[in-house]
């Protein structure tokens, strides 16, 4: 299962996450959101990542040149993005994308599956909120190409061992606070999820 570590705001935590072995690191560039980083700020990090990590960044209903150029600057190889408005034209992204269903029920899931998609649970403050998606939510479902998000962590991440989830997205169920990582709970939540596989 692949592990992304989202939320990504400082050198020291995206090389910490790379050490604990997460696959992939998450920038959210919505600037309402604690974890904010500016696109260079970014790009610094990127820059010291070892290789081998996949970054990505996170869009809430942006047009897709902003995309583009914010991928662009802070050399993002994927984009993750909150579509609520219609906002993006997916076809003139220049980059890989992976859309975010906010899921409020099982229908949203059951009718959103197509390729491959990251299901979060629904919060007014768009994520990293720390709530859960019912699971039994995904009992009807192919979970092959579905990343699970919303509410993880080293505690519960034994429950989902039945459902065979492409990867697993965390925030603040790694964080010592808002926009900080804490290095253990980022070790033990890579743990978690490799020993269930
Ligand atoms: O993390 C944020 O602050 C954020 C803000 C706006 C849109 C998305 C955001 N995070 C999205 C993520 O991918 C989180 O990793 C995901 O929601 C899971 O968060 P958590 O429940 O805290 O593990």
């Amino acid at each position: 299962m692949k592990i992304k570590i989202c939320g990504i705001t400082n050198l020291d935590d995206a090389l910490a996450a790379a050490e604990a072995g997460a696959d992939a690191l998450g920038f959210v560039f919505y600037d309402k959101s604690p974890r904010y980083i500016e696109p260079f700020e970014a790009r610094k990090i990127v820059d010291a990542l070892p290789p081998f990590i996949q970054t990505v960044g996170l869009f809430v209903n942006e047009n897709s040149g902003y995309i583009n150029q914010v991928c662009t600057n802070a050399k993002m190889q994927l984009a993750q993005v909150i579509d609520d408005d219609s906002f993006t034209d997916f076809d003139v992204l220049k980059f890989k994308y992976i859309k975010v269903i906010r899921a409020k029920s099982e229908k949203d899931i059951i009718e959103n599956i197509n390729n491959y998609v990251l299901v979060d649970a629904f919060v007014e403050e768009f994520g990293g909120a720390g709530k859960r998606v019912a699971l039994e939510w995904f009992n009807k479902v192919d979970c092959s190409k579905i990343v699970l998000a919303g509410g993880l962590n080293q505690n519960n991440i034994s429950e989902i061992k039945d459902y065979s989830f492409y990867g697993v997205d965390v925030s603040s169920g790694v964080e010592a606070s808002k926009g900080k990582k804490d290095k253990q709970k980022m070790v033990n939540f890579v743990k978690a999820v490799n020993d269930i596989q």
